[in-house]
């Protein structure tokens, strides 16, 4: 027997595509930052099971990390810790160290720059006026971020495709193995110029080309395995001064100028306990 019950009117609604998304809730600082220590742990574990040929824990791995998000949820945390209102974005610093030095790029252009781990086309350098930024990102977030792997790059086969500024922003923590972070960095030589600018500081000091590097505090001033002086001679076996740096309470900025002549010998950086603690972290740089 048909049920003598009215029908229920659908909303009309219901049967329109959404037009409108309601926008992702935003996270709390403590939740965004739970989210990110545990993407990186999560990441290190299984980059570890993988070296160590234990497909089995990495697939379990694996699975946990796409069960809280996979790289976009880590990525939407990383744009919620960078806004305003959660001390603004790290390019403010550089661009603050630039401020009181005058370029002079090639005729027309303005000083270009490599940023690699890009999540938006609106932090402060590229709302600046300074800068042509190519921004590339393991995952792309959207128009103007090229998806691409740093590390799978093509070299430069002339300069027009190096840059004057490669910015490595809270990236090198994210690589989860402390060899590979060692070659990023002896990557980003290749792609810098010295044939491009020309530039005067305050102080008379040449600062281009050059590399951005920001880390979480803890990474160089609380581990076992990385101080700033190792970090320094790290840098300079790859050619790089020290000359800004900048210490917050959660981050550390620096800004190293890549000399024209590469490391003579390519000198090795094994994995050494140099500041012992119990309280200390394990993050490591190793150049093999
Ligand atoms: C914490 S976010 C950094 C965001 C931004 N640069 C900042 O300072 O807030 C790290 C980003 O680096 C990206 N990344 C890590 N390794 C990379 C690689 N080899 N090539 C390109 N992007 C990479 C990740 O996909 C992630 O989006």
């Amino acid at each position: 027997m048909a049920s003598s019950k009215p029908k229920k009117h659908k909303s009309l609604s219901a049967g329109r595509p959404p037009t409108l998304r309601r926008p992702a809730a935003s996270l709390s600082s403590k939740a965004t930052r739970t989210l990110i220590r545990s993407h990186h742990q999560l990441q290190k574990a299984s980059a570890a099971a993988v070296k160590a040929g234990d497909e089995r824990k990495a697939a379990i791995l694996e699975h946990q990390i796409e069960q809280q998000g996979g790289l976009q949820a880590y990525q939407r945390a990383s744009i919620q810790g960078q806004s305003t209102e959660r001390g603004g974005d790290s390019s403010k610093v550089l661009l603050n160290w630039l401020a009181d030095v005058s370029f002079r790029a090639p005729a027309g252009e303005r000083l270009r720059m490599l940023e690699v781990g890009a999540l938006s086309r609106s932090n402060a350098c590229s709302r600046s006026s300074v800068f042509d930024v190519t921004r590339i990102d393991l995952r792309s977030q959207g128009s103007g971020i090229v998806q691409q792997d740093f590390m799978q790059r093509p070299l430069p086969k002339s300069g027009t495709e190096m840059f004057d500024i490669v910015s490595l922003s809270l990236v090198l923590n994210y690589v989860p193995d402390a060899a590979a972070r060692g070659e990023m960095l002896r990557r980003t030589c290749r792609f810098l110029s010295h044939v491009r600018t020309s530039e005067t500081g305050s102080d008379g000091q040449a600062l281009l080309p050059a590399l951005f590097l920001v880390f979480p505090a803890p990474c160089v001033i609380n581990s076992r395995y990385l101080t700033e002086d190792l970090l320094s001679r790290i840098m300079a076996s790859l050619g790089y001064t020290l000359l800004k740096r900048k210490l917050s309470t959660k981050l550390v900025y620096y800004l190293w100028r890549a000399s024209e002549e590469p490391a003579i010998r390519p000198t090795k950086f094994v994995k050494t306990e140099v500041n012992p603690g119990v309280k200390r972290n394990n993050f490591c740089v190793v150049l093999e």
